[in-house]
């Protein structure tokens, strides 16, 4: 590890996760500004400094020790481990927690011509990826062979270009897909953003920084999947209403003034409240029904 009494944290610089990555982290009361032509942004508050990077190249920092934590997706983290322990080079690294964001799926996808069975309708094919080590590992586990066509960007247009026969890359909504004529068939892979730690993290200082940051980000997680909901519920029906709330336990029952035959209903949800359990609450008597997102959990 290069020495340096900051905490050295790397995010993507601009994608899909940068936006939630610096926003997470300033959730965790990092302040910092972002200057766009700048790698390095430091915090004002604390002692930490966020390095932004092509989201490739994290995996690589973490694992040489060259920064302390990283945020990245779980597919590009895997694909890396699987290169470097292929080339004996360092791949270890502690994967502290999966985050809330980032989630996508690693897919097979051909053009809506090719009548595909299963995945050996691929075997001796041409398939572009950027994930090869990946793709391999799947192949391998069904025991097909096939051919490779390594790029970098812009892989769902290989097959049209007439450079593969197939393609393995991401997808969530699978809008890219359907635009350029393909449709998914196996999912080899899925994957969230996930907050990756150096094994070479020396001092305590830092250590202790990094179990706050973590402790930090458990609670940010926590609260934006829970969410606090007040209602006014007849005396006749509370336990069931009280049952209706998803994941809430023990809720606060408040007296109403001028009302002996209803009760304020205070509780904490680890869920969101749908509009149909809202509507089995109203069917039940409950007014007043109000959902707010809560900003910060701890304890
Ligand atoms: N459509 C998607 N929805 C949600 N998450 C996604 C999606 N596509 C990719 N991701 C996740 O976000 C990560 C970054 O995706 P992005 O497309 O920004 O990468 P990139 O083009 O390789 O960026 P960079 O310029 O940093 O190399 C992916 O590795 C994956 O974990
Ligand atoms: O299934 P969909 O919702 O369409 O998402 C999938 C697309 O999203 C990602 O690319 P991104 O848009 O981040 O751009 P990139 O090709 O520059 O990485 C990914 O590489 C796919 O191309
Ligand atoms: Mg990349």
């Amino acid at each position: 590890m290069i020495e340096s009494n900051r905490l050295r944290i790397a995010i993507q610089k601009s994608g899909r996760l940068s936006k939630e990555s610096q926003q997470l982290l300033k959730s965790c009361g990092v302040k910092f500004t972002v200057n766009e032509q700048r790698l390095i942004a430091h915090a004002d508050n604390m002692p930490i400094d966020l390095l932004r990077v092509r989201d490739d190249d994290i995996p690589g920092l973490v694992m040489d020790g060259v920064v302390d934590l990283g945020i990245i997706g779980e597919n590009v983290l895997e694909e890396e481990q699987i290169e470097r322990q292929t080339m004996s080079k360092p791949a270890e690294c502690l994967k502290l927690r999966q985050l809330d964001f980032g989630s996508c799926r690693l897919s097979l996808a051909v053009p809506t011509e090719f009548s595909y069975k299963n995945a050996s309708s691929l075997e001796g094919l041409r398939i572009a990826t950027s994930y090869p080590n990946l793709l391999r590992r799947y192949m391998e586990q069904q025991g097909i062979g096939y051919r490779d066509c390594m790029l970098k960007g812009s892989v769902e247009v290989a097959p049209r270009a007439g450079l593969a026969d197939g393609i393995c890359d991401l997808v969530s909504t699978g809008a890219t897909l359907e635009a350029n004529g393909l449709y998914e068939t196996d999912v080899i892979y899925r994957s969230m953003a996930c907050i990756i730690q150096s094994t070479q993290t020396q001092t305590s200082v830092k250590q202790a920084l990094i179990d706050k940051i973590l402790s930090r980000i458990n609670g940010v997680i926590r609260a934006r999947e829970s969410k606090y909901i007040m209602l006014h519920a007849p005396n006749a029906t509370l336990e069931q209403i009280v049952a209706l709330l998803p994941g809430a336990e023990r809720p606060t029952v408040l007296p109403l003034s001028h009302d002996s035959n209803r009760v304020a209903v205070h509780a904490v949800s680890t869920e969101d409240l749908f509009w149909d359990t809202m509507e089995q609450l109203t069917a039940l008597g409950a007014s007043s029904i109000l959902v707010m997102p809560i900003e910060k959990m701890m304890g």
